[in-house]
């Protein structure tokens, strides 16, 4: 009998239609989000790796970043995101609003928020009170200044926490600067998720303000001065474009010294820079 089915080759069609992957001229879109507000953004309070869910606020901002995505038109094959409630559910609300709640999604510990210490669970305002506005701000934003460490006896310590277990003990943080953070997440973007970009995989990422701010810092190549400046908000979808050397190529709408483009307007884009750049400012 003559076989009826259509065979499924890309012999004769258009180079449009064929797959490229790994060429010189090829392009990639990453898109990088940050969780929506959490209970801790709410109440301004030094989160770190402590576990607070989202808002109410945060969920609804979960929810309309997965809407701009929609509207963007962009689709993915696959997530990353931390062992953190407040990203993975940012995660989930975005992947029900595309109808892509059956991707896989890869968790990994080495995209959680920094590490925050000893201020983990303190209040932005009345640290800068009791410590001093500049030294805040250098705890907040510096490069390389960590903040004071977890005590041997917190209850906060990772070691103390089941979903750490498998990670080597050497490797937990009582404290971390912008730069511990970078260290210890740039091996996964280079491990996993670098080879799953490069295979035509397009990605989504659902993280922190702070692991996010390591990876645009490596992403732009943005100087360990300038790096303090650079704030990113809750909820808004952060798109590159990057080349096959995973180097970003710049883009209309682009701010700052970040190659991506923040979907959703820009006005509304620049308020919550501001306001998350102040959070440690009395009002
Ligand atoms: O508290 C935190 O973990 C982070 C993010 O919310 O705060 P900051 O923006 O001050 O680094």
């Amino acid at each position: 009998m003559a076989d009826t089915h259509p065979k499924p080759t890309l012999e004769g069609e258009p180079d449009s239609k064929r797959a490229k992957i790994g060429g010189e001229d090829q392009t990639y879109t990453l898109v990088l989000l940050r969780h929506g507000e959490s209970e801790w953004n709410l109440a301004n309070r030094f989160t770190g790796w402590v576990d607070v869910p989202l808002s109410e606020t945060g969920e609804a901002e979960a929810r309309a970043a997965g809407a701009m995505l929609v509207d963007s038109g962009l689709t993915f094959d696959v997530a990353y995101t931390s062992v953190l409630r407040r990203a993975i559910t940012t995660l989930w609300r975005s992947l029900e609003a595309l109808d892509l709640c059956w991707i896989p999604v890869h968790h990994s510990w080495r995209l959680n928020e920094r590490h925050y210490g000893a201020l983990q669970g303190l209040n932005k305002i009345e640290t800068a009170e009791k410590h001093g506005a500049d030294q805040v701000h250098i705890w907040r934003r510096s490069y390389d200044v960590p903040p004071p460490p977890l005590a041997d006896d917190s209850p906060m310590l990772p070691a103390n926490d089941r979903r750490y277990a498998d990670v080597d003990p050497a490797d937990l943080p009582r404290s971390e600067c912008l730069k511990d953070t970078a260290e210890r997440f740039l091996p996964y973007w280079e491990s996993d998720i670098v080879p799953a970009i490069k295979s035509g995989k397009r990605v989504l990422v659902a993280a922190h303000g702070n692991s996010l701010r390591a990876l645009v810092k490596h992403l732009d190549d943005i100087a360990e001065d300038v790096i303090p400046g650079v704030n990113i908000p809750t909820g808004v979808p952060l798109v590159y474009k990057l080349d096959a050397n995973m180097r970003p190529i710049a883009q209309e709408g682009s701010v700052g010294p970040l190659s991506g483009v923040y979907l959703g307007d820009a006005a509304a884009v620049a308020a919550k820079v501001e306001a998350t750049k102040n959070q440690s400012k009395a009002k």
